[in-house]
C-alpha cells in the first residue's frame, strides 16, 4: 500500500517524518526513506531495506542529522506493486537537475507505466515509481518548472491511482490525491506547519494540530510561508478503495470521514446478518480480522475468545514479497488449546486474498481439536486483480478465482463452511455511496480498462 509522511516548518523534520512513518509501518515493510530540502536548494535523501528502524537506523540517517538548514521533507515506507522488491525502488525517487529537482513519495499503481514510458520517450523504465517521478519532472518542466501545473495535468495520462507527496529543491512541498480518489492522504496545518501522512492516525500521534483529509483530485502545496490549495480541472468517478477500509488502513484512522474500525464491526454485523451459523465461540484471526470478529459476535450472540495470539513482531504477511509469506506463517500465530479444543469455531477474518493464512489457520485449529470450523469472511469473494496499488496483478493467484464455488473454496482451505459478505453488506457497513469494489466484481472504475490485456502486459 505504501505510506507517504511529510513535514515543513520549524521543528525538527527528520525526526517528525520518522514518528509518522513508525505510524504507517503497516503499509509497507520493504524499505523506508527520507528526502529532505535545505535552505541553499538542494535535497538529500536516506533510503534502506526493511522497517523503519532498520532502514532508517541513527547510522543510516547519520547524514540527514549533520545537514544545516532542513526546512521540510518527505517520506516513504514501501511495499511494492511495481519494479520489483529491489533497493533502487526505495522511496522518495529523486530526479532533476540544477534548475529544479524533485523528491517523490507515492502510494498507489500506474497500470498502464510501461506504455508511458514508451509514450514519453523515457524508454525501458524499471516500474511505476520511477515513470511517475519522470513523467511528473517532464511536465513540470514544460509548465515553467511548476509542480502544482504538472500535477493538476497527470491524471490525463494515467491508469491507476496515486496519492503523492513531492519535495521540490524550491523548497516546497505539494501533495495530490488522483481524482478517483483511491488512496487516503491527510494533512494536518497551522502556525506555519505542516505535517502530511497517509492515515489520520498517524497526524493525531505526530501532529499538535488537527488533521483534514485530502480530497480526490486536490492538490496542497505548502512553501513555509503560504498554504495554496487547489485542484485537477479533470474529474473522475470519485471511486475510494474499499479495501482500505476492509484491511489495509489501521483501525484507529478515518478515510472518507468514516473511521475503519467502525466500519470493520459493521461488517463484521452484516455479516452475521448474511451468513449466520452456529457455533460456540467466535475467533479473530488477527490483526485485522478483529473488529469485523467483535460484530459478528453482537449480532449473533456467539461469544467471541482470542483463540489465536499474533506475534506483533513478524509483520503483516499479505504485503510480503512471496518468498517471505509463509515464512511470516510459521512465525505469526499462536494458537490458544484451552480455547478451541472441542468447540465449534465460527473464525472471522477480513478477507481471503490468496488462501495462504485460511489454508494454514485451519488446519492447525483442527490440530488442537477443533470439533468444527465455519470461516466467515467481513468481505466478498476477492476475484479480480487491482491496478490501483495492491499487489494483485494476475487473477490466477486468487483462490476465490480459482475456485467459483464456495463449496469448493470451503473444501481448499479445509473448512466445515465458509461464507463472505456481498457487495451490499459492505457498502452498508462503510456508509458512503461512491467507492471501488473492482476486485470483488471487476468493474473498473475506467472507462474501456482492459484487464485482460492489463494481466499480461503489465510487468510488476
Ligand atoms: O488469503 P491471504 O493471501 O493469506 O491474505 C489474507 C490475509 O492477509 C491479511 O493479513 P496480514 O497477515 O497481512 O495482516 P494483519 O495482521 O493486519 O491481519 C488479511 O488480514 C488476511 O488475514
Ligand atoms: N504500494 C504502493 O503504493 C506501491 C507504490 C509503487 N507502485 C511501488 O511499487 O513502489
Ligand atoms: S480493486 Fe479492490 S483493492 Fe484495488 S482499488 Fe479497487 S477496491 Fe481497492
Ligand atoms: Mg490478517
Amino acid at each position: 500500500m505504501c505510506g507517504i509522511a511529510g513535514y515543513m516548518g520549524s521543528g525538527n523534520a527528520i525526526s517528525i517524518i520518522t514518528s509518522i512513518l513508525l505510524e504507517l509501518q503497516h503499509r509497507g515493510q520493504e524499505a523506508a526513506g527520507i528526502a529532505v530540502a535545505t535552505r541553499d536548494g538542494s535535497i538529500h535523501r536516506v533510503v534502506g531495506k526493511g522497517l523503519v528502524v532498520e532502514a532508517l537506523s541513527y547510522e543510516n540517517l547519520y547524514l540527514l542529522y549533520n545537514l544545516d538548514g532542513i526546512v521540510g521533507g518527505i517520506g516513504h515506507v514501501r511495499y511494492s506493486t511495481s519494479g520489483g522488491y529491489l533497493d533502487s525502488q526505495a522511496q522518495p525517487i529523486v530526479v532533476g537537475d540544477n534548475s529544479l529537482k524533485i523528491a517523490v513519495a507515492f502510494n498507489g499503481t500506474i497500470a498502464n507505466y510501461a506504455s508511458l514510458a514508451k509514450a514519453f520517450g523515457f524508454g525501458n523504465v524499471n516500474g511505476d515509481a520511477k515513470l511517475l517521478s519522470m513523467l511528473l519532472y517532464r511536465l513540470a518542466k514544460e509548465l515553467g518548472n511548476d509542480v502544482v501545473e504538472a500535477l493538476k495535468i497527470l491524471p490525463m495520462y494515467v491508469v491507476g491511482g496515486y496519492s503523492i507527496a513531492v519535495l521540490t529543491s524550491e523548497p516546497r512541498v505539494v501533495v495530490a490525491k488522483d481524482p478517483h480518489g483511491f488512496r487516503p492522504l491527510s494533512i494536518s496545518f497551522a502556525n506555519n506547519e505542516l505535517y502530511i501522512a497517509s492515515e489520520t492516525a498517524a497526524l493525531e500521534i505526530a501532529s499538535p494540530y488537527p488533521w483534514r483529509e485530502v480530497l480526490p483530485g486536490e492538490i496542497i502545496s505548502f512553501d513555509g510561508r503560504s498554504l495554496e490549495q487547489t485542484k485537477s480541472p479533470i474529474s473522475r468517478f470519485v471511486s475510494p478503495c474499499v479495501f482500505e477500509y476492509v484491511y489495509f488502513s489501521r483501525p484507529d484512522s478515518v478515510f472518507n470521514g468514516v473511521n475503519i474500525y467502525v466500519s470493520r464491526v459493521r461488517m463484521g454485523e452484516e455479516l452475521a446478518k448474511e451468513v449466520p451459523t452456529n457455533g460456540d465461540v467466535v475467533i479473530p484471526v488477527p490483526d485485522s480480522g478483529r473488529a469485523a470478529a467483535i460484530g459478528f459476535s453482537k449480532v449473533s450472540g456467539i461469544p467471541i475468545e482470542e483463540g489465536i495470539v499474533v506475534n506483533k513482531y513478524v509483520g503483516r504477511g499479505f504485503i510480503a514479497p512471496p518468498t517471505m509469506r509463509d515464512f511470516i506463517f510459521r512465525f505469526k500465530y499462536g494458537f490458544v488449546k484451552d480455547v478451541v479444543n472441542g468447540k465449534r469455531i465460527v473464525l472471522v477474518d477480513d478477507s481471503i486474498v490468496r488462501g495462504t493464512t485460511m489454508r494454514n489457520i485451519v488446519r492447525r485449529l483442527r490440530e488442537i481439536g477443533a470439533r468444527e470450523v465455519h470461516v466467515r469472511v467481513a468481505s466478498p469473494p476477492f476475484r479480480y486483480p487491482c491496478f490501483m496499488g495492491i499487489d494483485v496483478a494476475s487473477r490466477d493467484e486468487l483462490i476465490a478465482w480459482r475456485l467459483m464455488d464456495l463449496d469448493d473454496i470451503a473444501r481448499a482451505i479445509e473448512a466445515d463452511s465458509v461464507g463472505y459478505n456481498s457487495i451490499q453488506g459492505l457498502r452498508k457497513a462503510v456508509g458512503i455511496p461512491l467507492l471501488c469494489y473492482a476486485c470483488f466484481t471487476g468493474l473498473y472504475p475506467f472507462r474501456g480498462l482492459d484487464v485482460d490485456a492489463l494481466e499480461k502486459s503489465f510487468v510488476r
